[in-house]
């Protein structure tokens, strides 16, 4: 039997999550600066390990292949010290998420959706992961639970502007600043 607990693998990073459009690569970015953290984005992750563009992989593969490789990425992905943006259909892979969560807190970026829907225009020019013809209305009801299930934290971030969202982070999650 063990007389020592074994180390618990430090979390230090900070995972963006929401819908598509709701900011997360926007403001990783920035936060990581902030905060003195690389960064990373999943969805450039993506495209880098599978050498083409994102819309590529979902013209050419289809919807469900791209949600596969997708997950399948980010279950692999071991970073520290690191905001991770993710793209908004990782949600749908638990084991994805679990992996995230191992690494560290995650922080759902809300936005509403009158908000949402100014922000993405015409949703089938974008990509985004939804079943034929399913509205940004049902998407967002699909979605909510399961960005809430996931989340640490939430900001909700209509009307917020850039430096509004690195202060709300930097009261949220201050033991990651350096
Ligand atoms: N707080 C904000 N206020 C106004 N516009 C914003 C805000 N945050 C992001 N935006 C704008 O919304 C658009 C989408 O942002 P961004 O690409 O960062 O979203 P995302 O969550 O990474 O989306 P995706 O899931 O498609 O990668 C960009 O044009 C960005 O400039
Ligand atoms: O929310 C989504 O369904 C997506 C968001 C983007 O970041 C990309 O990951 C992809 O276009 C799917
Ligand atoms: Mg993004």
């Amino acid at each position: 039997m063990k007389t020592t607990p074994s180390p618990q693998p430090q979390k230090t990073t900070l995972t963006l999550t929401g819908m598509p459009g709701a900011g997360k690569s926007t403001l990783g970015v920035l936060a990581a600066k902030i905060l003195g953290m690389d960064f990373m984005d999943t969805d450039l992750l993506i495209q880098s390990h599978e050498k083409m563009r994102l819309s590529e992989i979902i013209e050419q593969k289809g919807l469900d292949a791209f949600r596969e490789i997708e997950a399948r990425h980010v279950a692999a992905l071991k970073v520290s010290h690191t905001v991770i943006a993710t793209g908004g259909s990782v949600i749908y892979s638990e084991k994805a998420m679990e992996n995230l969560a191992s690494q560290g807190p995650i922080l759902h970026l809300a936005l509403s959706l009158p908000e949402l829907a100014k922000r993405l225009g015409n949703l089938d020019e974008r990509g985004v992961v939804r079943k034929p013809g399913q509205s940004l209305e049902a998407l967002f009801h699909e979605r909510m639970p399961l960005y809430r299930k996931w989340a640490d934290a939430e900001i909700t971030c209509d009307g917020l502007s850039m430096d509004d969202l690195l202060c709300r982070i930097r009261q949220i999650f201050p033991p990651l600043s350096p």
